[in-house]
C-alpha cells in the first residue's frame, strides 16, 4: 500500500542499495545472467495495476567483477516518466564504470533524445542483455544497434544467450508485456476472460485434480460444468473477498472491462477497480437490444467513463438517454466480438478484461478474441438445473474438440483456487522477413536482426519505384528473336501465364493484357482471365513464375540506371514488399507472407554490387514449357 501510495504520487521508482549491503553473487554462469534478467521482468512488473497497461520495462545492473554484485534496480512508473533505465544507473552512480545492465525489453524511445541509451552509455556500462527486441516495429533493433555502434556489449536472450536457464527467463519478459506483443503480432488487444464458478458441474469428486480436469472441461464440455449464478442468475458472491480484491487488480491492469447486457441487468456492477488507486478502466457494455435499465451504476460517468457498443438502430430514444448520462454509445452493422475488440485497437488499446457471462463469452471464444483465461474456482456448490456456466455453447460435442489451455497455473487465494492459462499462444515476434536462415542465403550480409527494413508497396511510397506497378517500361525478347517493349514489369509478368500455352485464345489473352492502359489493369486483366480460364494457363507456370519476375526486375533495373542506384543504395536493408494481401510476393500482414518480390529485389541487389560491368543486354526470358 505504501507502494502504491508512493508511486501514485510520482516518487522516483529506483531502489538504491548499499555497497555494504550487496549480495554477493559467485556464480558466473548463465544461469546468473538469467535471473538478473527475470529481476528486470518482475521489476517492470511493478506499475502494473496502477497505470495504463503501457509496456514495462525494468532493469538491474550488475557489476562484472567476480561477485557480480546488483548495484541498482530501477522500473517505469508510467510512459513519460524516468526510464528504468535512468533510475537503476543513477541508483549504482560510480559503480556504473564497466558494469552490466540487464532490462527484460530493448528500450524504446519516445521522444527521440533516446534517454535510456544515453543513460547507460555515459555512465560507462560495458554490456546490455536484453531479455527481447522491442515488439514495435519501427523500434524493434534500434536500441540493440545504437548500443552496439557505440561500442557496448550487447546479447539478446535467445538469439546470442541461448540456455534452459534463458529460456526461462525469455518466458518472464514475454509474459510481462504480453498485451503489447499481441497487440503488435495480431493487431487486436489482449483479452483476458475472467470468471468465478462454484465446484459444482454434472460430476463432481472434491480434489485438486478433480478441479484442474474440471477447469478444462469448463470451457469445452457440456457434461462438466461450475456454475457462475444461481438458476435465479443471483451471483454475488461466488469468490471469496481476497479473489474479487485480486479481479481489482486485473481490471487496473486493463484498458477496458466488458460485460454483456444480461449482466447489467442481472448484476448491476460498478466495474471500477477498487485496490487502492491506479489505473481506471473503461466499462463497456454489449447488448445487442439496448433493452438496459435506465437507472444503473455503470450509468454514473463521474469517476469512470462508459461506452455501450451496440447494433445499429437499436432503440434510438434510449440512446438519447444515455448520452444525456454522458455514456457514448457506439453503434456496429452486427455487433460482434471480434468487430467490438478491433473498434477498441484503433481507440489504442491494449488489454481488455472480459467480465461477462457465459453467453458472451461463449461468442467471444468463438471469434478467437480471447487470449488467457483466469478461472477463479470456489469451493461452494449451489446445483440447479439452469444455473448459467462460465462458458455457453460452444458447439462441441466431442472432448477431443476441447480447447487445451497452454502455460497452465494454479494459485490458492484464501479459500478459492485461481487457474490460469492461454488460449492462444504469445506471439514470436523474433523472426523478420523473410526467415533468418533465408535472409542470410539471400545476401550473406544481411543480419536478419539487426537489418533495417525497407517496406515498399505503393509507387508513391519512399521506394515506391521497387513496385511492379511503377511505371517503368522494359524491353523484352519476344519468341520470334525480336525485342517488344512492355508498359511495365506487371504488365510483362501477367502476360506470361499465357505465354506457350497451345490454346490460340491465349494469344488473345496476352494481347489484351499487353495493351492494358494501366499496371493496375494488367494485373486486373491477368488474375481474371486466369481465375475464369486456369486451364489456358501455361502448365508449367508455378515453376517458372519466378524466374519471369526475375528477368522482368533484372531488364527494368538494368534499362533505368537511376533505379539501379537507389537498388545498390539499399544494401544492408531488408527489402518487403508491404502487400497485405499478397502473401507469396509480399510480406503479408503481420510478416506471414513470403516476400518474394523483396527477395528477388536483394537477390537482384547482390548480384548488381558484386558485378559493376553491367551492360544494357536484355535478358533471355523463356516463352514455353519446352525451353524453361
Ligand atoms: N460469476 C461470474 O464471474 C459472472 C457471473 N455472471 C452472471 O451471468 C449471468 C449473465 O450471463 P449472460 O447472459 O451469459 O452474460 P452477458 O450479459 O454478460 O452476455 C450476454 C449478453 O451480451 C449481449 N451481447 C451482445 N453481443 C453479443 C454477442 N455477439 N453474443 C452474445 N451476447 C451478446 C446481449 O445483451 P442484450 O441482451 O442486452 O442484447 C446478451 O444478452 C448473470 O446471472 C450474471 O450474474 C456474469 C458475469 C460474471
Ligand atoms: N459474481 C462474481 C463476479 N462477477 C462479476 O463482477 C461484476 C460485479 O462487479 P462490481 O459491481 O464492480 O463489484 C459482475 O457483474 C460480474 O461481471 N466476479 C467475481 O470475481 N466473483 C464473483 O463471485
Amino acid at each position: 500500500m505504501a507502494m502504491a501510495m508512493a508511486m501514485a504520487m510520482g516518487f522516483a521508482t529506483a531502489v538504491k542499495f548499499k555497497a555494504s549491503s550487496i549480495i554477493n553473487n559467485s556464480d558466473h554462469n548463465h544461469a546468473l545472467d538469467a535471473s538478473y534478467v527475470k529481476r528486470a521482468a518482475e521489476l517492470s512488473d511493478k506499475s502494473a495495476g496502477f497505470t495504463s497497461p503501457h509496456p514495462n520495462f525494468g532493469c538491474v545492473i550488475s557489476t562484472t567483477s567476480s561477485s557480480r554484485n546488483v548495484v541498482g534496480e530501477g522500473y517505469l512508473y508510467a510512459q513519460g516518466t524516468k526510464p528504468a533505465e535512468v533510475q537503476a544507473v543513477e541508483a549504482a552512480g560510480e559503480y556504473c564504470r564497466g558494469a552490466t545492465a540487464y532490462v527484460n525489453m530493448e528500450p524504446g524511445d519516445c521522444d527521440g533524445d533516446n534517454t535510456a541509451l544515453s543513460a547507460l552509455i555515459q555512465a560507462g556500462i560495458s554490456r546490455v542483455v536484453i531479455g527481447i527486441r522491442h515488439p514495435l516495429q519501427h523500434l524493434r533493433g534500434k536500441a540493440i544497434q545504437a548500443l552496439r555502434s557505440e561500442g557496448l556489449q550487447v546479447d539478446v536472450l535467445g538469439e546470442d544467450l541461448r540456455s534452459v536457464s534463458m529460456e526461462d527467463a525469455l518466458k518472464s519478459c514475454l509474459l510481462v508485456n504480453a498485451p503489447l506483443l499481441y497487440r503488435s503480432a495480431s493487431r487486436v488487444p489482449f483479452s483476458v476472460l475472467k470468471y468465478a464458478m462454484t465446484l459444482d458441474g454434472e460430476y463432481h469428486t472434491i480434489t485438486i485434480i478433480f478441479i484442474q480436469t474440471c477447469y478444462i472441461c469448463t470451457i469445452s464440455s457440456p457434461f462438466l460444468t461450475g456454475k457462475i449464478a444461481a438458476s435465479s442468475g443471483h451471483a454475488s458472491w461466488i469468490s471469496s473477498k481476497k479473489s474479487r480484491s485480486r479481479v481489482f487488480e486485473l481490471r487496473g491492469r486493463s484498458d477496458a472491462v466488458i460485460v454483456g447486457g444480461n449482466t447489467v441487468r442481472k448484476d448491476n456492477p460498478r466495474l471500477t477497480p477498487r485496490h487502492g488507486g491506479g489505473h481506471l478502466p473503461m466499462r463497456i457494455v454489449m447488448s445487442q437490444t439496448l433493452d438496459l435499465p435506465e437507472v444503473a451504476n455503470l450509468w454514473n460517468v463521474t469517476v469512470v467513463p462508459t461506452i455501450v457498443v451496440t447494433q445499429r438502430g437499436a432503440r434510438r430514444s434510449f440512446q438519447k438517454v444515455l448520452a444525456s448520462k454522458g455514456v457514448e454509445v457506439v453503434e456496429f452493422d452486427i455487433l460482434n466480438p471480434k468487430d467490438v475488440v478491433d473498434y477498441l485497437y484503433d481507440r489504442g488499446y491494449l488489454s481488455i478484461l472480459w467480465e461477462c457471462g457465459g453467453t458472451l463469452s461463449a461468442s467471444a471464444i468463438s471469434s478467437g478474441v480471447i487470449h488467457k483465461v483466469h478461472a477463479f474456482v470456489a469451493p461452494k456448490i449451489i446445483g440447479g438445473k439452469n444455473a448459467p456456466s462460465p462458458v455457453g455453447e460452444l458447439g462441441m460435442v466431442e472432448m477431443t474438440q476441447a480447447l487445451d489451455l497452454i502455460d497452465v497455473s494454479y494459485e490458492q487465494i484464501g479459500p478459492d483456487m485461481l487457474i490460469s492459462g492461454y488460449l492462444q499462444p504469445i506471439p514470436d515476434l523474433t523472426p523478420v522477413i523473410p526467415s533468418v536462415d533465408e535472409t542470410s542465403a539471400i545476401d550473406p550480409s544481411l543480419s536478419p536482426y539487426d537489418s533495417p527494413i525497407i517496406f515498399f508497396y505503393k509507387t508513391w511510397d519512399p521506394y515506391g519505384s521497387f513496385s511492379n506497378f511503377s511505371p517503368h517500361p522494359i524491353k523484352m525478347p519476344d519468341e520470334n528473336g525480336g525485342y517488344v517493349t512492355w508498359s511495365s514489369v506487371e504488365h510483362y509478368y501477367q502476360a506470361h501465364k499465357f505465354v506457350g500455352s497451345s490454346d490460340p485464345n491465349a494469344q488473345n489473352y496476352i494481347q489484351e493484357i499487353f495493351l492494358s492502359k494501366s499496371p493496375e489493369e494488367a494485373a486486373r486483366t491477368g488474375r481474371k482471365l486466369q481465375r475464369e480460364h486456369p486451364d489456358m494457363v501455361r502448365c508449367d507456370w508455378e515453376n517458372v513464375k519466378t524466374d519471369v519476375m526475375y528477368r522482368a526486375l533484372k531488364c527494368k533495373f538494368l534499362m533505368n540506371p537511376h533505379l539501379k542506384s537507389m537498388l545498390k543504395s539499399t544494401v544492408g536493408c531488408v527489402l518487403v514488399e508491404a502487400s497485405p494481401h499478397d502473401l507469396f510476393w509480399g510480406g503479408g500482414r503481420d510478416g506471414e507472407g513470403l516476400n518474394y518480390l523483396g527477395r528477388l529485389l536483394m537477390k537482384l541487389r547482390s548480384e548488381f554490387l558484386s558485378d559493376d560491368d553491367d551492360t544494357l543486354n536484355p535478358p533471355q526470358v523463356s516463352t514455353t514449357c519446352e525451353d524453361t
